[in-house]
């Protein structure tokens, strides 16, 4: 049996979050190990954040972005939070910088408790994105899904924020819509070969957006920090909104800010709940602070 690896479960606006600690190890958390913890309800997650010794200098850490079908993703906003809080509790330090399989990020802690995360350049080229086919302008693209002469959602944006994003606009009530119906076949509509985070987006004020968001690899989610981010640009450059803007969620409001430099850095709060151990093999667990009997497998 492997040793087991602490854990924290945390969630960021009830984004549900594993910050794994893989620091000092050789192996990887497989994605069976992933399958299993999402399928206990006390372990149920939308991401593991794997934190592994940093592989480039200047950097705190190498975070991976496991998504709870097993897969990887290049980013994660919520989960970013709640590794800054985690890893601030452990060294006392407020400011961090990252690497993820998209790059380099910042992140730091304000006095107050609140996160802000640099999520980096949005990108729109198609490639970028990626799409399937040429869209030479991603603020609209074709797709639709309902009857083909009344479309219940249509002409999302496009936008990768490291991961890909369509955001679809609505006049009416985000909640009105079946996104739990429409998410999973968006998702993995052939115009994504890689997939897509699908969200619904109602913008209510020139700075104030209500979104919803299916995730890839994850499902339906009360929160989604890149989604967010994805949602705020595409207000931008569609002329709904400013560049600053609140995005609320299910779980709550985040603050996106896209800067004069092309960053997008997003504010708001992250949340431990539990810790305990795991086997990066197989999934199981056990609290911190219960007898050994608890957990899967
Ligand atoms: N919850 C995240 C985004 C998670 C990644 C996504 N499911 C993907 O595969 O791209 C966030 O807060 O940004």
């Amino acid at each position: 049996m492997t040793a087991r690896a602490q854990f924290a479960k945390m969630n960021g606006l009830g984004n549900e979050i594993i910050v794994a600690d893989m620091r000092g190890r050789a192996d990887r958390i497989t994605p069976e190990a992933a399958i299993a913890l999402d399928r206990d309800p006390a372990t149920k997650f939308d991401q593991i954040m794997a934190i592994h010794a940093p592989k480039t200098s200047g950097t705190e850490a190498y975070i991976e972005i496991i998504n709870s079908d097993g897969t990887q993703a290049q980013a994660c906003g919520n989960g970013m939070r709640c590794v800054v809080q985690a890893m601030s509790a452990e060294t006392g330090k407020r400011a961090f910088t990252f690497e993820t399989i998209a790059g380099i990020l910042t992140a730091h802690e304000h006095p107050d408790g609140q996160i802000s995360v640099d999520m980096g350049m949005p990108r729109f080229d198609w490639q970028d994105i990626p799409l399937a086919e040429a869209f030479h302008d991603t603020r609209r693209i074709e797709l639709q899904i309902g009857p083909i002469d009344a479309p219940v959602l249509h002409s999302p944006s496009v936008a990768s924020m490291g991961n890909p994003h369509a955001i679809f606009w609505v006049d009416q009530d985000v909640w009105t819509y079946e996104l739990e119906r429409f998410g999973p076949l968006l998702e993995n509509h052939p115009i994504f070969p890689e997939r897509a985070n699908i969200s619904i987006a109602h913008v209510t004020s020139r700075h104030a957006i209500t979104l919803r968001t299916w995730e890839r690899g994850a499902g339906l989610t009360r929160a989604c920090g890149s989604a967010a981010c994805a949602a705020a640009v595409s207000a931008v450059r569609t002329g709904r909104a400013e560049r600053t803007v609140t995005v609320t969620v299910p779980g709550g409001p985040l603050l996106i800010e896209w800067l004069e430099n092309d960053h997008v850095v997003m504010t708001g709060p992250a949340e431990w709940e539990f810790s305990g151990t795991f086997d990066p093999q197989t999934g199981a667990w056990q609290r911190d602070d219960t007898a050994p009997s608890q957990g899967a497998a």
